[in-house]
């Protein structure tokens, strides 16, 4: 059965391995039919180079940004690849050392540095990296790859050069914004993002970017910062990874993974700091929901939403039904940080090892959350959840906070359903069906999972030696059925003649239309977006 799937051969270390990048795309060998409406390109982000000076990077986070490109037209399929020019790629190769301090691996000191320069360098606080390794999305007409840092990088989506390194510092108050943002029918980009301001108490920044006008210049001069939402400790707000947004509200979902802000903020570089090291968990605070409105956009401080503890990294989906909010979210038990099982050392382990490393992990788990709109007139005590169709609760206390209790709609041993797509133009913000995603076995992603939120039965894709990527929808043109479309994801098979491929599936059945196979390896990719002819 799927839950069964062993990796004694340890296959899945190939995708942690530097590649070179490629001077012309290269043609692939398609197998199978590519439905004739697909035209178009799969972008998508990871990292591509895992060494520099003779140094591993230490975390999976922390390879130098490549982007790759799927192209499909007329049945034909090629495939590109380029390192992005960012500072830290380029200062890295140049110096043949890591210059840019990344999410777990510390810059090295310039050994050409006389000591007092390297003394005095080490009071500066570390630049931060540009290093756009997690996503690409369109903002406007343009297209971003991005990090989570203030630092963006504007990509030609076609040439995949490189074009420009942004500072959203220039247009707004965030220290950095997650690399998922939402995005309205009209073109309108939200996001969210931490921002160490002045008095650190509004820590969460929503910021929305207007859609792109005709000649009305650059939609990010018009960013502006909607919401700011409170941080449950002042000095230490939480890590934010991405968010919710309904029709009427956002959701912001406050972890106990929390950034020590004296570290992170502190003069000096210590010794070989990292942004890792400036994680602490909050053994006490459990999670906390907060709501805002969108338009008009407002902090709805009332409404205080407590549970137990969780990792949150990615939203499934949120919508509203009669007076409630149901939260859809990819979660891991506890308060443990999940990222500190995601070392490139504890990834490339033996099977066996990495089974046991990941024994000692929070535990995954799809749940419901079920936020109920009208507390006010309610008695304490009483589950305020009247929805037919989900067991999950909600319970208003005497101290005014409401304590939820979630409907679990995934779960499995150290089986993640993660890295969430679903029908984005026709379902997010709204009532749902389908959710699409990338299946971890014990952090080793080995399947493509669809999973029905209402019935909550799931089926699965898999291949014998394949680790595949996030999956992503492209929805049949003029379909009746929300999971009428084609499922794209990056697939290795290490050892195979042509070791990677991209897999195209029927998206109702998870069966295999077609599958375009290169003659080269594809390290991980993270996010990406699928960009129509
Ligand atoms: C102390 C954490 C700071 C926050 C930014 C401040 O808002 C995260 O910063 C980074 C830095 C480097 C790579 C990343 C990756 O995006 C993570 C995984 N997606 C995040
Ligand atoms: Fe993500």
């Amino acid at each position: 059965s799927i839950s069964s799937l062993q990796h004694p051969a340890a296959g899945y270390r190939k995708i942690f391995e530097t590649v070179e990048e490629l001077e012309e795309p290269i043609p692939a060998t398609v197998l199978g039919l590519i439905p004739s409406w697909l035209k178009g390109s799969v972008l998508r982000m990871g990292p591509g180079l895992f060494k520099v000076g003779g140094e591993p990077l230490n975390h999976l986070f922390d390879g130098q940004a490549m982007i790759h490109k799927f192209d499909l037209q007329n049945g034909g399929v090629t495939y590109h690849r380029r390192f992005i020019r960012t500072d830290a790629y380029v200062r890295a190769v140049t110096e043949n050392r890591v210059v840019i301090t990344e999410f777990g691996t510390a810059a090295y000191p310039d050994p050409c540095r006389n000591i007092f320069s390297r003394f005095f360098t080490y009071f500066r606080g570390i630049e931060v990296t540009d290093n756009c390794m997690v996503n690409i999305y369109p903002v406007g007409e343009d297209f971003y790859a991005v990090t989570e840092t203030n630092f963006i990088t504007k990509v030609d989506p076609d040439s995949l050069e490189t074009l420009e390194k942004v500072d959203l510092c220039k247009y707004l108050s965030v220290n950095g914004v997650t690399a998922h943002p939402h995005t309205d029918p009209d073109g309108t980009v939200y996001n969210i993002g931490n921002c160490f301001g002045k008095n650190m108490s509004l820590a969460y920044n929503i910021v929305k970017i207007p859609p792109a006008q005709e000649g009305e210049g650059e939609p990010l001069e018009k960013s502006q910062v909607v919401v700011q939402l409170p941080s449950s400790e002042r000095l230490k707000p939480s890590y934010v990874h991405s968010f919710g947004m309904t029709e009427n509200h956002f959701v912001f979902v406050e972890q106990p993974v929390k950034i020590n802000l004296l570290k992170f903020l502190s003069a000096w570089s210590f010794r070989g700091a990292t942004y890792m090291d400036c994680f602490e968990s909050n053994q006490s605070m459990g999670t906390w929901f907060h709501l805002a409105s969108k338009d008009p956009a407002g902090y709805m401080s009332s409404h205080k939403f407590r549970t137990s503890a969780f990792n949150i990294f990615h939203h499934i989906n949120a919508y509203e039904d009669d007076s409630f909010i149901v939260v859809d979210l990819c979660t891991w038990k506890g308060f443990d940080f999940v990222y500190n099982y995601l070392y490139l050392a504890n990834l490339k382990q033996e099977w066996e090892e990495v089974k046991k490393a990941a024994l000692r992990a929070p535990q995954p788990e799809v749940r419901r959350y079920v936020l109920p709109l009208d507390i006010h007139k309610e008695e304490p005590g009483k589950n305020l959840v009247s929805l037919s169709y989900t067991t999950a609760t909600a319970v208003l206390h005497t101290d005014g906070t409401v304590w939820l209790e979630p409907e679990v709609l995934f779960s499995g041993p150290r089986l993640a359903f993660e890295f969430p797509q679903i029908n984005y133009s026709r379902c997010s913000g709204k009532k749902y069906s389908f959710a699409y995603g990338l299946g971890l076995n014990h952090f080793i992603p080995d399947r493509i999972v669809k999973l029905d939120v209402q019935s909550r039965e799931s089926r699965a894709w898999r291949e014998d030696g394949c680790y595949p990527s996030e999956p992503l929808f492209v929805p049949t043109p003029g379909a009746r059925d929300e999971d009428d479309g084609v499922l794209l994801s990056i697939v290795v098979k290490p050892g195979a003649e042509r070791p990677a491929f991209l897999l195209l599936l029927d998206a109702v059945e998870l069966t295999e239309l077609a599958r375009a196979e290169v003659d080269a390896v594809i390290p991980v990719t993270l996010h990406g977006v699928y960009r129509p002819a």
